[in-house]
């Protein structure tokens, strides 16, 4: 009987667990993407429910491709609990109020294993974020264990972001700070009485960072993998329920002045990225993700970029050779791939493209455990 009740709470009124997966070059942005989401305030009759499209009702060009679960053993069709977290502790380097923890983004289908005492993290505060967690990545699906995953894990790397120095800087930490007070006048969608991490404050990722964010009624876990890692990003991709692809839309014709080359042996220099290094890595993502997933690509605009070496003519053209849609998005129409612009540094696009991806990403996610249940039972 209880299991009658819990099933139907969990198919109908529980609110869906996502796992986010945020990748891209290094430097696109995509840590300050999560910071942006952790103060974006959505809409509240966005909420993806359990009635935001049944499998039933999806149209025929939704259909997955490739099912990415089918042959792999079914998962709960709930996570009733998150991730198990070992105990927190707080960043020495820290110097604001959110709390660091260690964290391990354990798959979901070994959610059944965490302990009961983690229950006092079931309701996700949006504003606690686990930042520079050096985690085990999820074990491979071709059988390796979790033991043998961290060999040649994430947790080899010695260094922490909180361990390193902050970089050079052209301007003092008073000019940031003034900068960031003019910045809060353009501020987009930004949840009451809220203020996003400083840009100049977000060092660039060694590992990953988890951030647990509730978006349109759904508690994601955030992936924001370093770009610098991409050679272990596949790790995690059986377990995303949804990738954000962070484009940073540059012009590689007249990069700008600010950029440095990738011979630099600094690492807290934003790094050179070029629009065909971006689109080489979105290539490799694209390849390897199921097709059911859906995937945003986030057209990244830092505003810096407007100073390149060589004075532009016409902004127009500048920004329409830097950025063509033809160039990210594949000739063949697939509606769980979609192309958002906007700004982490104001919010601006990030409301938007959300509202577009998580309840495209809960609808797919209950398409997959319906049909992981049929293949069960058949
Ligand atoms: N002006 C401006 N700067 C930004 C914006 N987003 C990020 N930056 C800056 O760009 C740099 C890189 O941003 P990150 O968010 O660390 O980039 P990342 O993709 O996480 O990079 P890795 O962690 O190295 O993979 C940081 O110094 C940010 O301050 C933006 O929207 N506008
Ligand atoms: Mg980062």
């Amino acid at each position: 009987m209880f299991s009658l009740v819990s099933g139907v709470y969990e198919s109908y009124f529980a609110p869906s667990q996502l796992n986010l997966l945020v990748v891209g070059a290094s430097g696109a942005g995509k840590t300050a993407l999560l910071e942006r989401l952790k103060v974006t305030q959505f809409t509240k009759n966005k909420k993806a429910s359990a009635d935001d499209g049944t499998p039933d009702d999806v149209p025929q060009s939704f259909l997955p491709l490739r099912m990415r679960h089918a042959s792999a053993a079914p998962k709960p069709p709930k996570q009733s609990k998150k991730h198990p977290t070992p105990k927190k502790k707080k960043s020495p380097s820290s110097n604001n109020n959110k709390k660091r923890t260690w964290a391990c983004p354990a798959p979901s289908k070994y959610a059944k294993e965490e302990s009961s005492d983690d229950d006092d993290d079931d309701d996700i505060n949006e504003s606690e974020t686990t930042l520079d967690a050096m985690v085990p990545p999820p074990p491979e699906p071709n059988g390796l264990t979790q033991e043998s995953s961290r060999e040649i894990s994430l947790e080899d790397v010695s260094l922490r972001d909180s361990e390193r120095q902050p970089p050079p800087t052209t301007s003092s930490p008073e000019q940031d700070d003034k900068e960031d007070e003019e910045d809060e006048d353009m501020q987009h969608d930004l949840k009451s009485k809220m203020r996003m991490l400083p840009l100049h404050k977000i060092r660039p990722t060694i590992g990953m960072n988890l951030g647990k964010v509730e978006m349109c009624g759904a508690k994601c876990h955030v992936w924001d993998l370093g770009g610098k890692m991409h050679d272990l990003w596949s790790r995690y991709y059986q377990d995303c329920d949804a990738v954000v692809f962070v484009w940073k839309i540059v012009d590689d014709a007249n990069p700008p002045m600010d950029q440095k080359n990738e011979d630099d042996d600094s690492d807290d220099d934003v790094p050179l990225v070029t629009a065909a290094q971006q689109l080489s890595l979105l290539e490799q993502v694209r390849d390897s993700i199921a097709d059911d997933i859906p995937v945003l690509i986030w057209g990244h605009w830092f505003p810096q970029q407007q100073q390149t070496q060589q004075p532009k003519k016409d902004p127009a053209f500048q920004y329409n050779r830097a950025f063509a849609t033809d160039a990210v998005l594949p000739h063949y129409h697939n509606p769980l791939m979609s192309v958002y612009f906007g700004s982490a540094k104001s919010g601006a696009g990030v409301r938007t493209a959300m509202e577009w991806l998580i309840p495209t990403a809960v609808r797919q996610k209950k398409f997959r455990d319906k049909s992981a249940a049929q293949n069960e039972t058949a």
